[in-house]
């Protein structure tokens, strides 16, 4: 459709102040005219293409990582689509500096970092403070990084408090690094709009004791308060949050875990919602699972599988029930036996129904009951005891899985299953190379950050180590959501999620024996990822969006014809519906 004249004059007033829709050097000299901003910028016009390798060689000259964060979010808070051709095209290089493990360090030096990030003006999250709650409504809506069209509304928020981030604790308001990592994963991983996305970090004060005397923290300087007062400002804000944007997805991200829980609890069934560390988690290892469960069916039965779980929190509870679902749905299994083959590891020792101590209602539903009154503290008792198949890392205890530890457990199987899923990088609690040295290349490995692969000496064979991160799941989970529009996202459409990544191997990443597919492949596993989700929530009778609920009924008659692959209707429109860095028409310059 073409434009008015006054359209035009509009869009281009807005180019020379948005960070959106920037084109810095390369704004064409007549556009720089009629934006009468001739003379302000140096004369050669540029092509995008020699825009993006002038920031890569600039981003490859720092010295550290974090200044390579603060480069790369400035460059995002001056020139979205160039940041974002840069996190797409070049994302095993760029996704460490804005994610694990580089955002664990910008997360703790956040208040000294501050306000490097971002020009005047422009935002990078909401904050909203106890203190704010007589007022949310119109603070909520001050929040608005792209004001010049009102239909960009936020579809999707991850809001955390900072009280869990990463494994590094609680760190308060400078946790905002992460709901900011996050979502530019969805727009890198599953081309959501990134004006559409809302960062929020709460505060409700903090327990860290380094950040309350840091003369430059920037959140309140109190303690936490107690559990009524955190549940009332979490009712508030998501009520609110509800009333401005009705159609909002929120994720719920690095809450403590006591608190990660209950808030599902309360949401999910009346709330567009999902936690990312108990769900997205729970789905992004279990995928895993299915996959190192197929490299090892020639020695293991997967019912005789025994999975340890060193640390008991919100990740390694989801993970656990999602392993559960796993055994009873694709195995056959009771929920009674299924629940047999996993036990979990706490600070305590081994979790038993008859240790002594009162139990968190979240390890409650997986305490051993069948330890005919023995208790294991440590984890070398713990293994000896339990002999575990699989051993996950959920405890935030970097190299805890000593090489001791490692031998033991390949002294147990022919390939034992490691998974160190514990972030950032230096909480990790083995590394691959130190796995792979210990079990003599034999393990079957996967790690919540990435590490570096590893040649066999001996062959001259490169292994490559899986990353077993919830960004595998949380992009497609998310935009399958927003597509088909239920009202709330159930267990069945996680399940979902899980099994769609795991069929997404290619043959030769198959072929690599790899667990999860190639990190340069996310669009198109996301898409496979939306596309089972989507189909889920059609066949629960979810689905609000008449075109997706279509297209799924279309893909379901072409599929009993056997007349081509399955949903490939669906993920085409999937991959139609993501937003992409080029896509604009207003930036062929010609308004
Ligand atoms: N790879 C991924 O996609 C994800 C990784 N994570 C990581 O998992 C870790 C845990 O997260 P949450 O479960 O939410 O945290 P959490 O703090 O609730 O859980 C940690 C658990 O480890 C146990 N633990 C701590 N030290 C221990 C020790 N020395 N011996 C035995 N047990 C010990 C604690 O008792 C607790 O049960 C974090 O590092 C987080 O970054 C979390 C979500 C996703
Ligand atoms: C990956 C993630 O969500 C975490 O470590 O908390
Ligand atoms: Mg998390």
């Amino acid at each position: 459709m073409s434009k008015t004249v006054n359209e035009k004059i509009n869009i281009a007033k807005n180019i020379a102040k948005s960070h959106y829709l920037n084109q810095a050097t390369s704004t064409a000299l007549v556009l720089r005219d009629q934006l009468q901003i001739t003379g302000l910028l140096p004369p050669a016009v540029e092509t995008f293409d020699l825009q993006k390798k002038r920031a890569l060689i600039q981003l490859r000259a720092k010295s550290t990582e974090l200044e390579k964060y603060i480069f790369l979010a400035w460059l995002r808070n001056t020139n979205v689509r160039l940041f974002y051709r840069l996190l797409i095209e070049d994302l095993e290089e760029i996704t460490p500096l804005i994610y694990t493990p580089t955002v664990g360090t910008a997360c703790q030096e956040y208040s000294h970092i501050y306000p490097f990030l971002a020009p005047p003006g422009v935002h990078d999250g909401l904050f909203l403070s106890l203190n704010d709650l007589p007022n949310l409504k119109n603070i909520i809506k001050n929040y608005n990084p792209y004001p010049f069209d009102e239909s960009l509304t936020p579809q999707i928020a991850v809001i955390t408090d900072g009280s869990r981030i990463l494994g590094l604790g609680d760190l308060g308001v400078n946790g905002m690094g992460i709901p900011v990592g996050k979502l530019q994963l969805y727009v890198a991983g599953a081309g959501i709009d990134p004006r559409r996305t809302l960062p929020i970090t709460l505060d409700l004060g903090t327990n860290n004791e380094h950040n309350l005397k840091d003369q430059f923290y920037l959140g309140l300087r109190r303690k936490r308060g107690s559990d009524k007062e955190f549940f009332s400002f979490l009712d508030a804000v998501v009520k609110t949050l509800r009333e401005v944007y009705p159609e909002l997805l929120i994720q719920f991200e690095d809450f403590s875990s006591e608190h990660a829980f209950e808030l599902l609890k309360k949401y999910r069934d009346n709330t567009f919602c999902f936690n990312d560390d108990i769900q997205g988690t729970g789905a992004v290892i279990l995928s895993g699972f299915i996959n190192a469960v197929r490299l090892t069916a020639k020695d293991i039965p997967p019912k005789e599988h025994r999975i340890l779980f060193f640390g008991a929190g919100s990740a390694a509870v989801g993970v656990a029930k999602q392993l559960l679902e796993f055994f009873q749905i694709e195995h056959g299994m009771t929920e009674a036996d299924a629940k047999k083959l996993l036990w979990l590891v706490d600070t305590k020792g081994l979790v038993t129904f008859d240790r002594g101590d009162k139990l968190a209602d979240h390890k409650v539903y997986f305490a051993r009951k069948d330890n005919e009154g023995q208790q294991f503290k440590s984890l070398t008792e713990v293994i000896d005891y339990v002999r575990p198949t699989a051993l996950i890392g959920f405890s935030s205890q970097g190299g805890i899985f000593t090489e001791e530890i490692l031998k033991k457990l390949a002294r147990l199987n022919k390939n034992p299953i490691i998974f160190p899923l514990s972030n950032p990088k230096n909480n990790a609690e083995c590394t691959f190379e130190q796995a792979m040295k210990a079990t003599n290349n034999q393990v079957i490995f996967a790690s919540g950050t990435m590490f570096p692969t590893y040649t066999e000496p001996e062959t001259g064979r490169v292994r490559y180590p899986g990353q077993g991160n919830n960004m595998y799941i949380f992009p497609g989970l998310g935009l399958g959501a927003l597509l088909a529009k239920p009202r709330i996202i159930t267990d069945k459409q996680i399940y979902k999620s899980a099994s769609a990544l795991a069929y997404s191997l290619t043959d030769e990443e198959i072929s690599l024996d790899m667990l999860y597919p190639k990190l340069t492949r996310i669009r198109r596993v996301s898409a496979e990822v939306a596309s089972a989700v989507i189909v889920q929530i059609v066949e629960e009778g979810l689905a609000r969006d008449e075109e997706v609920i279509a297209l799924v009924k279309n893909d379901l008659e072409v599929l009993k014809a056997n007349k081509g692959p399955q949903w490939e209707g669906l993920v085409r429109f999937v991959e139609e519906n993501m937003w992409d860095y080029g896509r604009e028409k207003y930036f062929d310059s010609k308004i």
